[in-house]
């Protein structure tokens, strides 16, 4: 077996170990005492934790047809989801077809046709930052949100704290976020207390209540999207798609309804908060970067228009800078769902038993100096030379194997435009106080859940000159015009 801490009884194993808060500080200490692979015993669980950019790759990419399984998710998936979220599912038929279809509306191809829409939506994002620059928080949410949605249902979201369809998925979310981290529940490591009867399992009895608003509203909102094709107000959408191809994927309207679920589930906090580092790289490290990365804009933008998507292909150091935001601060930080082995597998003379749990922890990964020199100073110059790291994207923010995140080209387009027309619009330092004093920010405030964001942050976000600031505001009047075909 891989080495590791030794077990503090044979019962819960390492489990009482691991600490409550951000589990993966230590996983991090176990990898530089240990080694890339390192086991654990959770309950009777076999758990490996990966360290290394170099053994993921190894054994999460290349060994992917045996290493693309979940654990069991007993409080998640069976009694909260009732077995019907693909991100939580087994290797298996169910997460084939779910995967099948999630590839066919998100692969490079079909993202790209997302992009008008997310040009449109950062163009209010900007015109918003520009009025109502301390909430910036909220209007990367409202972006992030407002994509997925009309992504998934073709209409848009305007007030994320009003917004139906935003309040009951969030609350969604935040409950699923906090029911799966790894140790919180005992039924995860010792499953007999499902036999338990209802009276004495108040946790069951939570998840369940859950999965009853979830099922209501996820099915009401594909009923939505009935009425306006059968009305022919349907804009082109996931669920459009699902609901036509129904009979060809052979999925039942409740699988429908979930599926739909997953772009807001999956899709909106990794890129909101992803935006969000970006900002807190800037109120950090700003005049490190910041300069060059406008003189990349002037050079080939200039100051008369905002960048395009167009655009980018011709901003290596902007590109750089999106690398570098997604590996500084991973907001996937566990390197997302944990994989599951399905056969025995031996990786660098370590038995890794069938039925492992695989944490591939990306704060380890993208920490680590052997590949990041220097690993929490946030340089995008390390961007602009290829070095020797295994995959396409020179960083692992979007997983791996079978399971890399099927959403990686709609997400990464959000944080690339956004990044280039924020940089080209607007000058981002550190706030001041009522004294002038330049307010500092602390760059391990982040949230301790399952997706790990900043936590809120003082930052000056001021336009670089009147002239921007007209283009933004001209653009985003015209963007409003052509919106307006997703409100409902
Ligand atoms: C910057 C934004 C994003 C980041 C950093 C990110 C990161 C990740 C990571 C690390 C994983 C785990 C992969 C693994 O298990 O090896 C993942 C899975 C996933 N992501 Fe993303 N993601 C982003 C945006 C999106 C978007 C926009 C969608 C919308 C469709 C999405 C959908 C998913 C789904 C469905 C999975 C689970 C795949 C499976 O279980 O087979 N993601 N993502």
């Amino acid at each position: 077996l891989p080495p590791g801490p030794a077990p503090s009884s044979w019962i819960v194993g390492n489990r009482n170990q691991v600490p409550r808060e951000k589990p993966w500080r230590w996983f991090q200490d176990l990898n530089n005492q240990y080694g890339p692979v390192v086991y654990l015993q959770m309950g009777r669980t076999p758990t490996v934790v990966i360290g290394t950019a170099q053994a993921a790759w190894e054994i999460l990419e290349k060994r992917s047809s045996v290493t693309a399984s979940r654990p069991r998710f007993i409080m998640g998936q069976e009694i909260m989801s009732n077995n019907m979220r693909g991100l939580m599912s087994e290797h298996g038929p169910f997460w084939r077809r779910w995967r099948r279809v999630l590839h066919g509306s998100f692969m490079q191809k079909t993202a790209d046709s997302y992009k008008p829409i997310q040009s449109l939506e950062s163009k209010q994002l900007m015109a918003e930052l520009a009025s109502s620059p301390a909430k910036y928080r909220e209007h990367l949410e409202r972006y992030a949100t407002s994509v997925a949605v009309v992504v998934t249902y073709g209409r848009r979201v305007h007030d994320i704290y009003n917004d139906e369809v935003v309040c009951l998925n969030r609350q969604t979310q935040d409950f699923l976020t906090s029911i799966i981290i790894p140790g919180k529940y005992l039924v995860e490591s010792v499953p007999a207390l499902l036999y338990l009867p209802n009276f004495l399992t108040p946790w069951r009895t939570v998840a369940l209540k859950q999965r009853a608003t979830d099922i209501e509203y996820l099915t009401r909102l594909v009923k939505e999207v009935k009425a306006k094709m059968e009305a022919g107000r349907a804009p082109h959408s996931f669920c459009r798609q699902l609901i036509e191809e129904r009979e060809k994927n052979g999925m039942s309207e409740l699988e429908i309804a979930y599926t739909c679920g997953t772009p807001f589930g999956a899709g909106v906090e990794t890129t909101a908060g992803s935006l969000a580092s970006f900002l807190l790289a800037c109120a950090t490290f700003g005049p490190t970067f910041i300069p060059k990365a406008q003189k990349e804009l002037d050079a080939v933008v200039g100051p008369d228009r905002m960048p395009t998507f167009d655009d980018l292909a011709d901003l290596p150091f902007i590109r750089a800078v999106v690398n570098e935001t997604l590996r500084w601060r991973p907001v996937a930080v566990l390197g997302g769902t944990p994989h599951a082995s399905t056969e025995d597998l031996v990786y660098e003379g370590m038995f890794i038993p069938k039925g492992s749990t695989i944490i591939a922890n990306l704060w380890g990964i993208h920490l680590n100096p052997a590949d990041f020199p220097d690993p929490h100073r946030f340089d995008p110059e390390r961007f602009m030379t290829k070095r020797d790291y295994p995959g396409p994207w020179q960083h692992s923010s979007f997983g791996y194997g079978r399971r890399i995140c099927p959403g990686m080209h709609l997400g990464y387009s959000s944080v690339s435009i956004n990044v280039a027309r924020i940089l080209w619009g607007f000058n981002l330092s550190k706030a001041r106080d009522e004294s002038g004093q330049e307010i500092d920010v602390d760059t391990f405030a982040y949230s301790d859940r399952f997706n790990s964001v900043p936590l809120p942050f003082p930052i000056s976000i001021v336009p670089r000159s009147a002239g921007h600031l007209a283009i933004i505001e001209r653009e985003n009047e015209a963007a409003q015009e052509e919106l307006r075909a997703y409100d409902s």
